[in-house]
């Protein structure tokens, strides 16, 4: 049968309808999907051992002949074994295979195999445990460099390098979307022999030049995707034009001078805001770095044209801080700030509606619950929204279909986020950086602490207590980890989580036991959201010495007489959100500290949080972060709206992606509606990519 490349998975050579259904889950239904599931790794088995130099312990591959026929014993139920041995002039090898019991009929004695697997030592001879094998004129999986796969259970990867070699040859069919002349230019390989050569490389040139192609094509896509979506809203004018106003009239209200840096972003938006098209812009800062000024800023120009302006916070403890310190910065001004939450009582949320709609609130600062249907707002020209909103094209598109025009948008990054991971999922957003703390800051000193140290480190809470300070203690509770830290979690091999220390217990046990003369409290993400209010502003107000709480404090909240942080289970912590915790103190003019414990024996993990002890640079961290969890743990599943990268390695291809970005410019520039015929080829794959990110072209 020959195979194209919309010929269902079903009619493959091993395929029936229970592989199907698994293969489904890995988006792979037709022949197409396979071409493009590229491998993640590959496993160097080009060199053939003889018996006796293979190295032991190391998967290797090894040429020999089958010495007898195979040998089947059952053990007991569910337990089947296959044995035999083979043999070359420098020696002999014993092969087991458990429970694959077709391997009896097909190996047969006086055959020539190759057979790739672990070589063991078992007393004085040597064996080999489920090797993968075929015959040696064959050499499909062995004798060459092979692909590694993502895998799920039930789907092997010689299962699945063998369904994509059985598609390769309808690669031949596929067309090259790529304009000649890029192709040209940039010395890119063709499709075919990128294709063929990803999944089955000749040799590690041919790799590179295979993985060069499909990384420029697909950020080359990507760029061209985005231009199309910056394009089009800047044809578009009819974003409120929110006219200048002295920096210095909003400094005035401030009780500290701006940094430089948060003068110079203070200024690039307000260039965005009066330009008269939508602002999409991105503020990225350090922990500390003094973002909520900026976004206050932006709110207080909107309010001061006459216009709306909302801000949404990623948790409902932030969202009160918020309110609460913006009300006492922007009222004096005479902007009128409300709060709106998804806990708040009815008949409250309905006040605060009715206000907004007949433009009473000038701005208001809530959680998710803003974008909610049932919010109308009289003249909504500003939104602000936390990176942690997921708060992607398709909210913006939502948020824009509410209002006459579409509001300005701000979005605020307390994860630094390396720049061309930014590119990627901010792609169409502009960029500007905090770069500088404002001044008197010292870095906070961290440690990394074990277990036999904690009555000492409880002795160092009671110290800084008896200076005036306060502390957090932050622990990982059971019913608040996310499936992201689950997955980290259960990676590293680490125990069930209960262990962990639950907040509430192990408040009111530090109460009773460890500080009787310390007011210790205790705050996590199930309480109601009045209780939650209650506790953190006791201790804002530093009624509470010690407070025990899970990362709802994570991001923003901000007690500047906070000196000490402890984070207990610190390994089960992602690095980024480590530095976040950590910003929690060293917000005011008193030396802090941050201890993390941890009892892991990984040393993966105690190289983690070593790396969080040796630097506060917080875009540092971000990309070491990266690194050890690749892109799509970074960012949980967030759903940005953007195309999912299938190839490009964001924290790696950074010059690729100025290249891709410069064709696709210079292609844009030239052919801005792709309509001549070698660039329409383009079109189409941009539309198939962008198919999911909503109102990209019509
Ligand atoms: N220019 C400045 N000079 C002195 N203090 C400042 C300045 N800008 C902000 N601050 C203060 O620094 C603290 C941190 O500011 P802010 O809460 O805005 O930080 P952030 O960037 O939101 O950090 P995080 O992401 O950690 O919440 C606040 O107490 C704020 O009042």
């Amino acid at each position: 049968m020959a195979v194209g490349p919309d010929t269902p998975i079903t009619q493959l050579a091993g395929v029936g309808e229970a592989r199907a259904k698994k293969l489904t889950k890995l988006g792979l239904a037709q022949a197409a999907d396979l071409l493009t599931y590229y491998p993640r790794d590959y496993e160097d088995r080009r060199k053939i051992y003889t018996l006796r130099e293979a190295p032991v312990g190391q998967r290797v591959c090894v040429a020999a002949m089958a010495a007898e026929h195979p040998r089947k014993a059952r053990i007991r139920q569910g337990l089947e074994l296959v044995q035999l041995k083979v043999v070359d002039h420098t020696g002999a090898l014993h092969l087991t295979f458990f429970n694959q019991g077709y391997v009896e009929k097909a190996l047969r004695a006086g055959e020539e195999y190759i057979f790739f697997g672990t070589v063991e030592e078992q007393g004085r001879r040597r064996a080999m445990v489920n090797p993968i094998f075929e015959r040696a004129d064959s050499q499909s999986f062995t004798g060459r460099i092979m692909p590694i796969y993502r895998l799920t259970a039930g789907i092997s990867n010689h299962l699945m390098a063998s369904l994509i070699r059985q598609v390769l040859p309808c690669a031949d069919s596929l067309a090259d979307t790529l304009p000649q002349r890029i192709r040209q230019e940039q010395g890119l390989a063709s499709t075919q022999f990128a294709v063929q050569n990803i999944h089955f490389p000749a040799d590690e040139e041919a790799l590179e030049l295979a993985r060069k192609r499909l990384t420029f094509e697909e950020l080359f896509y990507f760029s061209v995707g985005l231009s199309f979506l910056k394009g089009r809203r800047e044809g578009e004018c009819s974003g409120c034009s929110i006219l200048p106003r002295p920096l210095e009239e909003f400094r005035a209200l401030l009780p500290f001078e701006l940094t430089q840096a948060q003068r110079r972003v203070m200024e690039e938006m307000a260039a965005d805001m009066a330009a008269g098209r939508p602002m999409n812009r991105l503020v990225q800062g350090d922990v500390g770095s003094g973002k909520t000024v900026v976004a206050a800023y932006a709110a207080w120009l909107t309010v001061k044209n006459g216009h709306q302006a909302a801000l949404m916070a990623p948790t409902e403890v932030l969202a009160e801080q918020h309110a609460r310190s913006l009300s006492s910065l922007l009222s004096p001004a005479g902007v009128q700030v409300a709060l709106l939450t998804g806990s708040m009582g009815a008949a409250e949320k309905k006040r605060v509606r009715t206000a907004l709609a007949s433009g009473d609130i000038d701005f208001v600062v809530g959680t998710h619950a803003l974008i909610s249907d049932g919010v109308e707002f009289r003249d909504l020209a500003l939104m602000v929204a936390d990176e942690q909103h997921r708060f992607g094209v398709a909210q913006r598109a939502a948020l824009a279909a509410k209002g006459d025009r579409p509001p300005h948008v701000l979005v605020m990054s307390a994860t630094p986020i390396p720049r061309t991971l930014a590119l990627i999922v901010y792609g169409d957003l502009d960029i500007s950086v905090i770069d500088q703390l404002p001044p008197g800051r010292t870095p906070v000193e961290t440690f990394v602490v074990r277990e036999d140290k904690r009555q000492r480190m409880y002795g160092f809470v009671r110290k800084q207590v008896q200076e005036g300070r306060q502390v957090y203690i932050i622990c990982p509770a059971v019913e608040e980890r996310s499936e992201e830290e689950l997955a980290l979690a259960a990676r590293e091999g680490a125990s069930p989580p209960m262990d962990l220390k639950a907040v509430k217990t192990y408040a009111v046990q530090l109460q009773e036991q460890v500080f009787p003369n310390l007011k210790v409290d205790f705050l996590h993400g199930r309480m109601k959201s009045r209780e939650k209010e209650a506790v953190m502003a006791a201790f804002h107000r530093g009624d509470t010495q010690v407070l025990v709480s899970t990362t709802v404090v994570e991001v923003g909240v901000d007690v500047p007489n906070a000196s000490l942080i402890i984070v207990e289970n610190a390994d089960r912590f992602g690095l980024s959100q480590l530095h976040q915790l950590r910003g929690r103190v060293g917000r005011g003019r008193h030396q802090s500290y941050c201890v993390l414990i941890t009892a892991t024996r990984n040393p993966e993990s105690m190289a983690r949080l070593r790396t969080l002890a040796s630097t506060t640079d917080g875009f540092k961290i971000a990309e070491e972060d990266l690194k050890a969890r690749g892109p799509g743990d970074f960012f949980g599943n967030r759903q940005h709206g953007l195309p999912q990268m299938k190839i490009a390695d964001l924290a790696g291809d950074m010059r690729l992606l100025n290249l891709a970005q410069e064709a696709a410019k210079q292609l844009l520039e030239e052919d801005p509606e792709l309509s001549a015929p070698e660039d329409r080829p383009v079109l189409e794959r941009v539309r198939q990519l962008f198919a999911a990110t909503p109102d990209i072209f019509n």
